[in-house]
């Protein structure tokens, strides 16, 4: 399988040819503009026809010189928040430069750029902020949002908008204007690893308050600093710029992430039909996890329907999870949407969800078919708040797959894992919460107290745990980075009106397929994320072959052309010829 991927992200690069790219800067200007500075790889006919000789060092160095030097530089900063930082200064600085070096050490760099340190630099933004990047909307200012938007995006061609209201980030909550750096993250990543365009991808940041008491307090604090707005004038808010985005960029793939699950689901409802919208920590989460589980249960040599899953945390991601699996045994081993709702059991912070729980405390709409009838439980252990836990549903019910997404650390106790291990031969766990620190069992841990047998997979990377016969099993990461810019990437190559939820079973199906798991069931159970690129592509072909299959793409091209479109399509950071013409681009 790395084989292949290998060939596949081989074949794109040697696809991509530099082209050249008319630019109206020079001087200090074309230095200042980080997609078209190339700082000591401006050539000598560039360095004189954008008045450059004078401002650089008289040597013309290579991308990989470059990228040699920075990488060095990198390596004298001692923590990752320092790393994080000095990369975010690059890509201030020098777009090519920050993702070729990212690229080339994809595996390294990640955890870096994204989950687990982007989450402390997310925390941290207020101390850390240096310069602002994409757009800030932020509520006091909606009289003028169109103003501010028009301001920043006249005349650019924009393909995706990445947005968050920061209520629910990665596990850490709310973090107000912090929300910029989750935004950033993953629009980056959509360019590193899905093939994006980084000037076609705009991050915006909606600063509609925090309740965060820290932030409300900080007197360095950057945002609004407000309560958070609610209600009416909340979903107004986001009305307004949702209908700024369809108005400017009606084709634009419009992204939503770590919005509370209420507004989550409330957004992607109200918009899902009028514009292309994406929830990653619903959709994402669910398309990665359902690949993952087909991975697990092609090794347990099971299907589907034969599961009896727990979900832990039943949230944006747990319910995304929920759905997609849920819609899966429906779609594919053709049982009624009732018969398969009743495969799962959530848990949330009243333990399971019952009818009880339903009565006392309410659940949502979209938790409301999965509630499990009370006189189920009759004989149950409840506990003193007469809720029923996590290990009392474990013994009952054997579950074969545990899921969590709670952000509780250690929720999975050796108790309720030895438990699970009891119940069944290869119990599958992914305890998915990010950060690392706030995952529900080290995979160290629910590997050894299954005495080798679980099939795990983490949100963040973990390191392999040993298996009895010494050998290293490595942990899959089931994050929907695996997933989420090579689905964004199909939708947009196919020029669709809609990410609709085929199109994405159909990007699930192609990740599943790509499992080293199928090789050797002693290997993980999903691609490495060091293969990021070569997966996301493989995705992105897969959306965009379902979106004309099914007449939603505003392409004219057939099924068997998409591949060749989507090498045409894909950006990887090299640098463009540079020609100086009035008329071209600042
Ligand atoms: N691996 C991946 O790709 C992804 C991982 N995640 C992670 O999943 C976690 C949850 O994210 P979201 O669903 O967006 O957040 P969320 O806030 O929507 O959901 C968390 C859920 O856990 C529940 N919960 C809290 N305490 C609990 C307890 N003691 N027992 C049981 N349930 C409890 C909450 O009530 C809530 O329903 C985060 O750590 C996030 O980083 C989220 C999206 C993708
Ligand atoms: C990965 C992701 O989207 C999250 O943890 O929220
Ligand atoms: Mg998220």
């Amino acid at each position: 399988m790395a084989n292949t991927l290998q060939t596949v992200r081989k074949s794109i690069l040697t696809h991509s040819q530099s082209q050249s790219v008319r630019v109206a800067l020079r001087g200090a200007a074309i230095l200042n503009q980080p997609r078209f500075n190339k700082g000591t790889a401006f050539t000598a006919k560039e360095r004189e026809i954008f008045g450059l000789r004078g401002r650089l060092p008289s040597r013309v160095n290579s991308l990989d010189e470059q990228c040699e030097r920075a990488y060095a530089q990198l390596k004298t900063r001692d923590t990752p928040i320092r790393m994080n930082t000095f990369l975010h200064s690059m890509k201030d600085q020098n777009w090519v430069l920050y993702y070729s070096l990212v690229a080339k050490h994809l595996k390294e760099l990640l955890p870096i750029i994204y989950t687990p340190t982007q989450g402390e630099a997310i925390a941290e933004y207020s101390h850390l902020f240096r310069r602002s990047e994409g757009i800030y909307l932020t509520f006091n200012a909606a009289d003028k949002m169109e103003e501010d938007f028009l301001e920043q995006t006249r005349g650019r061609d924009i393909d995706l908008i990445v947005c968050s209201d920061a209520e629910a980030i990665l596990g850490i909550g709310d973090q107000g204007v912090g929300v910029r750096a989750i935004c950033t993250a993953k629009s980056a990543l959509y360019s590193l690893i899905g093939g994006m365009d980084p000037a076609r991808c705009l991050p915006i940041s909606l600063d509609v308050g925090t309740d965060n008491q820290k932030l409300l307090e900080d007197p360095l604090y950057v945002g609004w600093q407000h309560k958070r707005v609610r209600g009416q004038e909340y979903d107004e808010f986001v009305d307004k710029f949702v209908q700024l985005v369809r108005k400017h960029y009606p084709h634009s793939l419009l992204h939503f992430e770590d919005f509370g699950v209420t507004n989550a689901y409330k957004i992607l409802s109200r918009y899902k039909e009028s514009h292309a919208v994406f929830n990653d920590d619903i959709q994402g989460t669910g398309a990665v996890t359902l690949a993952c589980t087909m991975a697990a249960i092609g090794v347990t040599r099971t299907k589907l329907p034969d599961q009896r899953i727990v979900v832990f945390g039943a949230g944006s991601a747990g319910m995304g999870i929920t759905k997609q699996l849920r819609d899966a045994m429906v779609a594919t081993d053709g049982i009624s949407e009732q018969e398969a709702n009743s495969k799962f059991y959530l848990i949330d912070r009243y333990g399971l969800i019952t009818e009880r729980v339903e009565h006392t405390h309410g659940v949502r709409d979209d938790v409301k078919a999965y509630v499990r009838p009370d006189s189920e439980w009759t004989g149950v252990a409840h506990d003193a708040n007469a809720e029923i836990s996590l290990l009392e549903v474990i013994k009952k019910i054997k579950p074969t797959v545990l899921i969590g997404c709670s952000t509780r650390p250690g929720a999975f106790t050796k108790e309720a894992i030895e438990a699970m291990a009891e119940g069944c031969e290869r119990p599958i766990i992914f305890p998915l919460s990010n950060p690392d620190r706030l995952v529900e069992v080290t995979p160290a841990d629910a590997n050894e107290w299954t005495k080798g047998k679980a099939l795990l997979a983490t949100g963040s990377p973990f390191p392999p745990a040993k298996m009895p016969n010494g050998k290293d099993y490595i942990i899959a990461e089931c994050n929907n980075a695996l997933i989420y810019p090579g689905l964004g990437f199909g939708a947009i190559l196919s020029k669709s009106r809609h990410l609709s939820e085929s199109m994405i079973v159909a990007g699930a199906r192609r990740l599943a397929a790509l499992s080293p798991a199928l090789e050797d069931p002693d290997n993980a159970l999903l691609p490495d994320l060091g293969h990021a690129p070569a997966v996301n592509f493989e995705v992105a072909v897969a959306v965009a072959e379902q979106a004309i299959e099914e007449g939603s793409a505003g392409v004219d091209w057939t099924k068997e052309e998409v591949r060749e479109r989507a090498k045409a399509k894909t950006w990887v950071p090299v640098y463009p010829d540079l020609v100086y013409d009035e008329a071209g681009m600042k």
